[in-house]
């Protein structure tokens, strides 16, 4: 009998304040998360975002301790999960692989090898699909397993989502049950799913389930809590000029106390461990929004983190899939645009010095170049078509 291990995804977040530009920098990096027309511009346009952010960017993580809490979280959660396998009676190997911060995800496939794991269940810690979360690390693991004969040998199956999975809806309307009848009228109290936002691109013309996933969730999870509170979906946390999905997080608070709402129960939906968007976004910045707007009472739901509900969940989603047939990362959904995955340098703090010195020049000559030919409406850019 061989050894399965699982490989759980996640995002990953700086550790500390010195790690948020190069993790902004990873970030940022990834055509994932920012589709621009040619390879070329990908790194020093990152670098310029992650050095223009990182200052913004580190005074929110100093707000909540210096540091993102997610690695602890991850972990712990992969340590749970260990536990409740095995006194189900299934000893299997748990890592974590990050896509933006460490462990990276190819620390976790050199562990995956040295343990010498014959089948991998891969599970992303997203419940809702989206080409710029599940997506980016699935192509990420796609490029790792095709250009490394020895993991060639190594078999594995994805669970591309869950969000509609029976115990997960359960953890979530426990949880929210919970801080329901925390409030002073519970049937009145207003249930307030924030969701992380895309840009609104990736749903209408790459073709990203994500919004339809969201909605049929919050549909799914409201059913099975069977109240009759009334709910409202939103999407917080956008980044950039361009549009991303409404209603804004912001706004609609803004307009359920116009409405009378008097009290919110929040929900972040999108992502299962407390991270810099729910304990400093939803915690201060959307709660001083709810506040000004006359919300009195601004009762936020904990994400599921350790709760063992939640463990179990995750634990019976990894049985279903090892009894499934195998999913491929090629099954999984791709931009309809079909972007190629680069090679991307990770940045180390120290480490790359010399990536970031040409980074840099070349964000700079870039940046010249775009302002000089918006001026004047010619040049190198127009000529090969990336401008006008
Ligand atoms: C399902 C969850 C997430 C989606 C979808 C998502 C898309 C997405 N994110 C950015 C840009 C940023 N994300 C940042 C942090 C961050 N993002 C998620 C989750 C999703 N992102 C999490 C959990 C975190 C926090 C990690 C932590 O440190 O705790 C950041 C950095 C923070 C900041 O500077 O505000 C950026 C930037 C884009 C552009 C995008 C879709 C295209
Ligand atoms: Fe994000
Ligand atoms: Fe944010």
């Amino acid at each position: 009998m061989g050894r399965t291990g699982v490989l759980l995804l996640n995002l990953g977040g700086p550790d500390k304040l010195e790690d948020v530009r190069p993790f902004l920098y990873n970030l940022f990096a990834d055509p994932e998360i920012i589709r621009l027309p040619s390879p070329l511009l990908q790194a020093p346009l990152a670098w310029l975002i992650s050095t223009l952010r990182a200052g913004k960017s580190q005074e929110n993580y100093k707000k909540i301790g210096g540091g993102s809490p997610l690695r602890r979280i991850t972990e712990e959660q992969a340590q749970a999960m260990r536990d409740r396998l095995k006194e189900m009676g299934h000893d299997v190997s748990i890592y974590v692989g990050m896509r933006y911060w460490h462990p990276f995800t190819e620390e976790a496939v050199a562990e995956i090898k040295r343990d010498k794991i014959d089948k991998v269940i891969i599970l992303p810690l997203y419940p809702q699909f989206s080409i710029s979360t599940s997506g980016s690390s699935f192509r990420l693991l796609e490029q790792l397993w095709n250009s490394d004969p020895d993991l060639k040998q190594v078999e594995y199956t994805v669970i591309p989502s869950w969000y509609d999975f029976p115990g997960y809806l359960q953890t979530m309307a426990q949880l929210i049950g919970k801080r329901i009848d925390s409030t002073e009228d519970p049937d009145n109290a207003h249930v307030f799913f924030s969701a992380h936002g895309v840009p609104v691109s990736y749903v209408e013309e790459a073709g990203d389930p994500y919004r339809d996933e969201m909605e049929a969730c919050t549909s799914a999870i409201m059913k099975t809590l069977n109240r009759p509170n009334n709910y409202t979906l939103a999407y917080q946390s956008r980044v950039g000029p361009v549009e991303w999905l409404q209603p804004y997080t912001d706004e609609a608070i803004e307009d359920l106390a116009e409405k009378g709402v008097a009290e919110l129960v929040v929900v972040p939906v999108s992502f299962v461990s407390e991270h810099i968007e729910t304990l400093e976004e939803i915690d201060m910045e959307y709660r001083e929004v709810a506040e000004e707007a006359g919300i009195k009472n601004f009762a936020r739901v904990p994400a599921p983190d350790t709760d063992p509900t939640f463990i179990q969940a995750l634990s019976d989603l990894v049985l279903q899939a090892m009894d499934s047939p195998k999913i491929a990362f090629g099954d999984t959904i791709r931009p309809a645009e079909n972007t190629k995955l680069y090679p991307q340098e990770k940045w180390e703090w120290g480490m790359t010095n010399s990536a970031e010195i040409w980074n840099g020049r070349l964000a700079m000559v870039g940046l010249l170049a775009i302002i000089y030919e918006m001026l004047t409406g010619h040049g190198l850019l127009h000529a090969i078509g990336l401008l006008g």
